[in-house]
Order: structure tokens, then C-alpha cells, then sequence
């Protein structure tokens, strides 16, 4: 690909980052095989994170950078010494979201996030631009080329969960508000999914960090979707700790019944909203 012209703009540099590190997964997992996946799922991170960082550096080389992949992203950030908590501009990218899946022949359910948190922005969450990748399916949403808001299928709600990890909660949710349940890999792929309108919603709780949604949530709002931590609260990006551990992001009308339904499960079930301890390593996958 020829070289961008310097004025590419924030959201066509995360468009095209996110769909370059999305062809070397492909050629990374094409070249690997799945006979090792955790051979797999760590050169993927490593590879797609160095690429990006790279790029970034290269392109924007005066902006801070979160990435799930660095050594010491999970940690609270203390401030010291030169900090994304004083820039003005910090990209949030998450590599390889559904290492799981990545690693599984034949899962589609995986995706590369690039977003960027802005200090003065004026759009939702803090999040001036954002790309989502999905590479096993041959495309890339951004912010830049916004969806329409899906129409509601008007049947059962469809929605989307971790396969993995899905709340404890969430079966009896569904039961109460007549849901679906759609297990899938990827917190971008889940919330890709409600963009293009295969699912109606996406609920997560009980862990995760703002790599994992700041580009899929920035990319839903610009499609026009509700997002929202599961009480309703504003989802906030580049805090001193990374942990944002749960999410609504949903069809606006659907907005008012899902916050309702997951007030009184809340009640019931005493869920944190952040867990205590910030860990130093990587979560077991
Ligand atoms: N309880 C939890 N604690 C920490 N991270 C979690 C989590 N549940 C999900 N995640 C992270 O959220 C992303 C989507 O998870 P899931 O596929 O289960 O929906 C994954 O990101 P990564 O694949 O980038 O690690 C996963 O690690
Ligand atoms: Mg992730």
C-alpha cells in the first residue's frame, strides 16, 4: 500500500492500522497452524502489538499509547515520570481481542482494536476516533465510515455474551426480558455484532480493561448505539486504572428495559463493579 499522505486523519489511521495488523493475524495464523495454540495466541499478541506500535509511533510519534500488550499496562498508573495520565492524546489498542478464538480453527470471533482517547474531545467517552477489525471476516468498521443503527429485528432479543466468561447473572436476565442468549468470542466482535444488527445487544460483567471496548465503543456510538457501564454510567477512558470491567452497548430503544433489567439482577447479586486487586500479570486465557 502506498504511503498515507500526512494529513490522513485520526479515524483513516486506525481504519488502516486496524485492517494491516488484521492481514499479518491472517498470515501469522495461516503460518503457525493451530497444533500450538498458546505457541499461536502469543505470537499474534506479539506480533500484531510490535506492528502497531511501530506504526504509531512512525505516524502520530508525539501521542501516548495503552496497550494491552505492554509490560506494565495493567498496573495503576502512578504518574510518575512521562505519562499517558498527562498526555493530551493516548491511543487505546488491543492487539489480539479474542485470543481464545484466534487460536481455534475455523472462529471468525477475533478482531484488532485502535481508538484514541482525546483529553479535549467532545464526542462520547472521550473517544475522538476508532477501528475495529475483524479480519477472519474480511472487514473493518470504523468511525469514520459510521453504519446506520441497525433496525430492530422485533422478535426475541438477541444477546450477545462471552462464551467464556459471561456473567453470572445473565441466563436469568435473559429469561426475565425474553433474550436469546448468543455466546461469541471478542468483546469487538460482540459489539461489531450489534453494530451490523446479527445481535441486538451485548452485556458484559465480572472483568475486563478499556482496550477491550474503547474501539468497539467508539465506533457503536458513532454508529448512533447506546453504551454504558451495566448502572447506566458513563464509560471513562484512560483513568489511572485501566479495569472496565463491564458494559451495556445496545439499540437505543432497547437501552432503558436492559439498564432496568440489570438494576434488579444488580440488587440481587451484589456484582462488583471493580474488583479489589489489580493484577500484575496477564489474565489465565
Ligand atoms: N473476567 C474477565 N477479566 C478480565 N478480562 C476479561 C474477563 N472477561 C473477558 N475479558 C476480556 O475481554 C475480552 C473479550 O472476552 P470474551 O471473549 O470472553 O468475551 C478478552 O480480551 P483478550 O482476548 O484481548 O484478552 C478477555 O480477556
Ligand atoms: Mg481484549
Amino acid at each position: 500500500m502506498a504511503d498515507p499522505t500526512p494529513a490522513e486523519s485520526d479515524a483513516a489511521l486506525a481504519r488502516r492500522l486496524a485492517l494491516l495488523a488484521g492481514e499479518l493475524l491472517l498470515r501469522v495464523r495461516a503460518s503457525h497452524g493451530h497444533a500450538d495454540p498458546a505457541a499461536l495466541k502469543a505470537a499474534g499478541d506479539r506480533a500484531s502489538h510490535d506492528f502497531l506500535r511501530a506504526e504509531l509511533a512512525r505516524w502520530r510519534p508525539a501521542d501516548a499509547v495503552l496497550s494491552e500488550e505492554d509490560e506494565d499496562s495493567r498496573l495503576v498508573d502512578t504518574g510518575d515520570g512521562v505519562s499517558r495520565r498527562t498526555a493530551d492524546r493516548v491511543w487505546i489498542i488491543d492487539p489480539l481481542d479474542g485470543t481464545r478464538e484466534f487460536s481455534e480453527s475455523g472462529r471468525s470471533d477475533w478482531a484488532v482494536h485502535v481508538a484514541l482517547w482525546a483529553r479535549d474531545a467532545t464526542t462520547a467517552h472521550g473517544l475522538v476516533a476508532g477501528a475495529v477489525g475483524l479480519p477472519a471476516q474480511g472487514r473493518v468498521l470504523a468511525t469514520d465510515l459510521p453504519t446506520p443503527p441497525p433496525d430492530g429485528s422485533g422478535g426475541v432479543i438477541r444477546l450477545a455474551a462471552s462464551r467464556s466468561r459471561p456473567p453470572a447473572f445473565l441466563a436469568e436476565l435473559a429469561e426475565e426480558v425474553g433474550a436469546e442468549l448468543v455466546p461469541m468470542g471478542s468483546a469487538g466482535a460482540k459489539i461489531a455484532a450489534v453494530v451490523t444488527g446479527e445481535v441486538d445487544a451485548y452485556i458484559h460483567a465480572g472483568g475486563q480493561y478499556e482496550w477491550d471496548s474503547a474501539a468497539p465503543v467508539a465506533v457503536a456510538t458513532a454508529a448512533g448505539l447506546h453504551a454504558s457501564r451495566i448502572d447506566g454510567s458513563a464509560l471513562t477512558y484512560n483513568e489511572a486504572d485501566p479495569r472496565l470491567p463491564d458494559l451495556l452497548v445496545c439499540r437505543g430503544e432497547l437501552a432503558t428495559p436492559l439498564l432496568a433489567a440489570l438494576r434488579r439482577q444488580l440488587a440481587g447479586t451484589a456484582v462488583p463493579s471493580g474488583s479489589p486487586v489489580p493484577p500484575s500479570g496477564k489474565d489465565p486465557r
